[in-house]
C-alpha cells in the first residue's frame, strides 16, 4: 500500500485474453507509468536475461542461443503443476525485486500503474491502493485467444483452469473495465478511470 510521497498504486490484472496490455498501453500513453510484470520476465528470460542460468539449471535444455524457449518451457510447466511452482519460484521474487525499483524510480509520480497478470492468483492484490479487472464476456475472451499463434483449445483451457474465474475477478475489483466494445470506447472509460482515482484521496 502507498504511504507518504510514494505514488498510489493501481493494480491492473484480467485473466488471459481479456485486453490487459492493451489497457496498460492506454494508461502509459495516458502519461501514468505502467510497471509491466509479464514484460520484466521477458526481459530475464532473453539471451543475457538475468535468471536464463537459473532456468537452464533448472529446466535443462529449455534455453538456448535465442533466451528461453518460451514455447516449450510453456508447454512444460503449464502441464506439470511441480515445475509450474518451480519456475514461480525462480521468476517472482526476481520480478518483485524489479517492482521496487520501479517505484522508487517513480517516487515523485502520483498514480502508476502495476500490470500484474496474476494479480489475485499470488497474493499481489495486497500491494496495490486499487484493483483494475479488464473483463469481457467469454466468448470473446475465446476468440482472442483462439486467434493467437501456438494457441489451442486444450492449451487455452488448461490456463483458464490456472486462474482465477473472471467473475471472482470482478466481485473482487474496486473498477472493471471492459473491452467488449471498441477501442475507442475502452480509451474512454480509462481516461475516465485515470480522473476519478487522480482526484481520489485514500
Ligand atoms: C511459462 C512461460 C515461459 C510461457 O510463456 P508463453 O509466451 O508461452 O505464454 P505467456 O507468458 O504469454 O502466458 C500465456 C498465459 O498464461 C498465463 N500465465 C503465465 N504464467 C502463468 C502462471 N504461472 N500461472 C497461471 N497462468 C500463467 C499468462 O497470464 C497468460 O494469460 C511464461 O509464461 C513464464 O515464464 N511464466 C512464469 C512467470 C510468471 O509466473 N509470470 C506471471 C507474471 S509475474
Ligand atoms: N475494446 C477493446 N479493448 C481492449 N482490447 C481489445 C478491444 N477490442 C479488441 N481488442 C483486442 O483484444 C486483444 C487483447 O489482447 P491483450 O494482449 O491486450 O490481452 P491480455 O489480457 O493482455 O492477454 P494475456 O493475459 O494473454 O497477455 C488485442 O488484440 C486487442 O486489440
Amino acid at each position: 500500500m502507498s504511504v507518504q510521497n510514494q505514488p498510489r498504486i493501481i493494480g491492473l490484472t484480467g485473466s488471459i485474453g481479456m485486453g490487459k496490455s492493451t489497457i496498460a498501453e492506454m494508461f502509459a500513453s495516458a502519461g501514468v507509468p505502467v510497471f509491466d510484470a509479464d514484460a520484466e520476465v521477458r526481459a530475464m528470460q532473453v539471451p543475457q536475461g538475468d535468471l536464463l542460468e537459473a532456468i537452464e539449471a533448472a529446466f535443462p535444455g529449455s534455453t538456448g542461443p535465442a533466451g528461453v524457449d518460451r514455447d516449450a518451457l510453456g508447454q512444460q510447466v503449464f502441464a506439470d503443476p511441480e515445475a509450474l511452482a518451480r519456475l514461480e519460484a525462480i521468476m517472482h521474487p526476481a520480478v518483485a525485486q524489479k517492482r521496487e525499483t520501479f517505484l522508487s524510480e517513480n517516487s515523485g509520480t502520483s498514480l502508476v500503474v502495476f500490470d500484474i497478470p496474476l494479480l489475485f492468483e499470488k497474493g499481489g492484490h495486497s500491494l496495490v491502493d486499487h484493483i483494475v479487472v479488464v473483463s469481457a464476456p467469454a466468448d470473446v475472451q475465446r476468440a482472442r485467444v483462439l486467434a493467437r499463434p501456438h494457441m489451442t483449445t486444450e492449451k487455452f483451457e488448461h490456463i483458464l483452469s490456472l486462474q482465477m474465474p473472471d467473475a471472482e475477478k470482478r466481485a473482487q475489483a474496486d473498477f472493471v473495465i471492459d473491452t467488449s466494445c471498441t477501442l475507442a470506447e475502452t480509451q474512454t472509460q480509462v481516461e475516465r478511470l485515470i480522473e476519478t482515482l487522480a482526484g481520489k484521496t485514500l
